[in-house]
């Protein structure tokens, strides 16, 4: 059995390399010139701003150059995709040096389509100065199954795609991987719950013995257990935690509020910019994204939408611009992540899994029977609170608090990403609010109590707390007559007709958007989504708030807290610290990797 790596190892293995042998660097400064690898991705790594490589970096990268298969479970946003992408690039410009005949050497997994236009644009960065010899090939986007086998009839380097993708080409003969040398599992603990375990079956078949290969997670749940017969060789185990000085990272606040009450808080933060930066605001429902959305339009507050309803396109694009500044604001209805989290009530109190639902699902070619729901037309290859790098995103409120404390565990790690600090709020429900006002009732509140409990003990076994938020009710209450009119005019027929139009404009867009993505992005622009829906009784007063509805002592008269304050960490900041193990010590539930025994079926 190889031996499980934690952090305090040291020093890490310089792989092989063709340059004269250094004496070797410690750890804490190992830099990615240190790892040997080829100069045109240290220039490509050079051109991103990496200083120095992250804690998963360190630790991976030499072990994925030198051949090893690695499952590596390290925190959101803490640098997983170069830590795989990097040793995958070298590996084939290896690879290429000898031999030049086509061929596809590696396969990425993802869940999502998100996920993959991510993966793809990241692979996109790190082989910018050898694109000429890399072909890299998505197969999420909505092609044909004729456009994804001419996609893949030159046999590029690196295929990019879902699992259910991936199989249907295998399958048709459209995708050999016969020449594969390098499989990844990103985001590997959802994949399966996406209802991928068939796919990955008849994938794990075709995958040819000894491929080397990656599986990288922010969590590790007994659904990992499943994928374990992937591997051929035993892996490497990298349980990275990370811990935060006081004050880095994540700082978690909680207000237990009203149902209405939410939606007053929402609009006195929004409306005097109580926020500072880009907030992420994750509602239970799309139903809920479109209510809040007209909520803030009465006030003239601009955000924009993302659901598993709108095409992939734009919720590409909605992303891409929210992290180049053009958006502050985005509601996202994480109900991809409600349905896999069903029950509060079976949640791993680590976070680190819980019950989840299996979802059979399968993407819009449809092979698989879809459940039968209300709106049929969602998308099950949509994920938001996973994987999406959402840059400096100041503050994650969650309106609605999420159902389990694993999938708040990944909506907070859409901020303090790569090193930054960030804030999350939650509104909660107490028991004795629950469907107090039925207008702005959700049904996910129920719990909320329950699963905020959770979240505590999730949080303090990292060693951070749950603070109150504490707004100055007095103060808030001045709002309330105006947060009243707003909401009558956001009537459920108000609701129902913005979440058509939104899809019919955001269906024409994303046309264009099809049209344009590669060739004129700068054309993109002016393609906004945080437009107005004006589904709802315009009130055009409520736009402005007037001076006695202020606090004498000003926007401090609200709350003494400061929200979304996101700074940098200091150059050479990121200390070392003696890592904590999440998982539940002798706790074979909890560490599904502790039972590894990893070798492939053979067929
Ligand atoms: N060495 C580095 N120096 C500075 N920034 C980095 C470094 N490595 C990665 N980043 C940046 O950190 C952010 C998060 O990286 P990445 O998306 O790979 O994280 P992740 O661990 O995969 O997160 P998640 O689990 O949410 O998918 C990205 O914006 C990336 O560009």
């Amino acid at each position: 059995m190889k031996r499980k790596l934690d952090q305090n190892d040291r020093p890490a293995t310089v792989p092989e390399s063709d340059e004269p042998s250094k004496a070797p660097v410690s750890e804490e400064n190992i830099s990615f010139a240190d790892f040997g690898l080829d100069p045109r991705l240290l220039q490509a790594v050079a051109k991103q701003n990496y200083e120095k490589p992250t804690l998963v970096q360190r630790k991976a990268i030499p072990l994925g150059l030198a051949g090893q298969d690695v499952i590596c479970k390290a925190k959101t946003g803490s640098g997983k995709t170069a830590a795989y992408v990097l040793p995958l690039l070298a590996s084939i410009l290896k690879k290429k040096q000898s031999s030049s005949a086509p061929s596809t050497s590696a396969l990425v997994l993802v869940p999502t389509r998100e996920l993959a236009d991510q993966v793809f644009k990241s692979i996109e960065q790190f082989s910018a100065f050898c694109a000429k010899d890399l072909q890299t090939v998505k197969l999420t986007d909505k092609l044909s199954d004729a456009v994804q086998r001419s996609l893949l009839s030159n046999s590029p380097d690196i295929v990019i795609s879902t699992p259910a993708r991936a199989w249907n080409n295998v399958n048709s003969s459209a995708l050999s991987l016969e020449n594969l040398k390098f499989l990844v599992l990103d985001e590997a603990d959802l994949i399966l719950s996406y209802g991928y375990t068939e796919d990955m079956d008849n994938l794990s078949r075709s995958i040819p013995k000894g491929v080397q290969t990656v599986m990288m997670s922010a969590t590790l749940s007994s659904e990992v257990d499943a994928l374990k017969s992937i591997f051929y060789r035993e892996p490497t185990l990298l349980d990275l935690e990370e811990p935060e000085a006081d004050g880095e990272g994540i700082t978690h606040y909680v207000t237990k509020c009203g149902e209405d009450e939410k939606f007053l808080m929402a609009y006195v933060i929004f409306k005097l910019q109580l926020i500072k930066g880009k907030c992420i605001i994750f509602v239970a429902d799309i139903d809920r994204s479109y209510r809040l959305k007209l909520f803030f339009e009465q006030f003239g507050i601009r955000s924009c939408i993302l659901n598993s309803e709108l095409p992939v396109n734009s919720r590409i694009h909605v992303v891409e611009e929210f992290n180049l500044n053009v958006y502050d604001i985005i509601i996202a209805s994480d109900e991809k992540s409600e349905m896999l989290n069903v029950d509060a009530e079976d949640d791993d109190e680590d976070g680190e899994g819980g019950k989840v639902g299996a979802e059979t699902e399968k993407d819009a070619d449809g092979k698989r029977p879809s459940k039968k729901r209300k709106t049929a037309k969602r998308d099950s290859e949509y994920g938001v609170s996973r994987g999406i790098d959402f840059k400096n995103v100041a503050t994650v409120i969650n309106f609605d608090l999420p159902t389990t404390a694993s999938s708040y565990t990944h909506r907070i790690g859409r901020t303090a990403r790569a090193g930054k600090n960030g804030m999350a709020l939650s509104f909660v429900i107490p028991e004795s609010l629950y469907r107090k006002h039925m207008p702005t009732t959700v049904k996910t509140a129920e719990n909320d109590e329950r699963v905020l409990a959770k979240i505590i003990r999730q949080q303090k076994k990292k060693g951070k707390e749950v603070k109150d938020y504490n707004f100055n009710k007095e103060q808030v209450e001045a709002f309330r007559y105006r947060m009243n009119d707003a909401l009558r005019a956001v009537t459920k027929v108000a609701v129902r007709e913005a979440r058509t139009r939104e899809l019919r404009q955001e269906l024409l867009k994303s046309e264009k958007l099809k049209r344009y993505f590669e060739e004129n992005p700068n054309e993109l622009s002016h393609v906004r989504h945080d437009g107005e829906l004006r589904t709802a009784r315009s009130q055009p007063h409520l736009k402005h708030v007037p001076e006695y509805l202020l606090p004498k002592e000003g926007k401090k008269g609200l709350t003494s807290e400061e929200i979304g304050f996101v700074p940098m960490r200091k150059k050479g900041d990121r200390r070392q610290k003696k890592g904590k193990k999440s998982f539940r010590a002798g706790s074979r539930k909890g560490d599904p990797l502790k039972t590894f025994k990893a070798r492939r079926k053979t067929k």
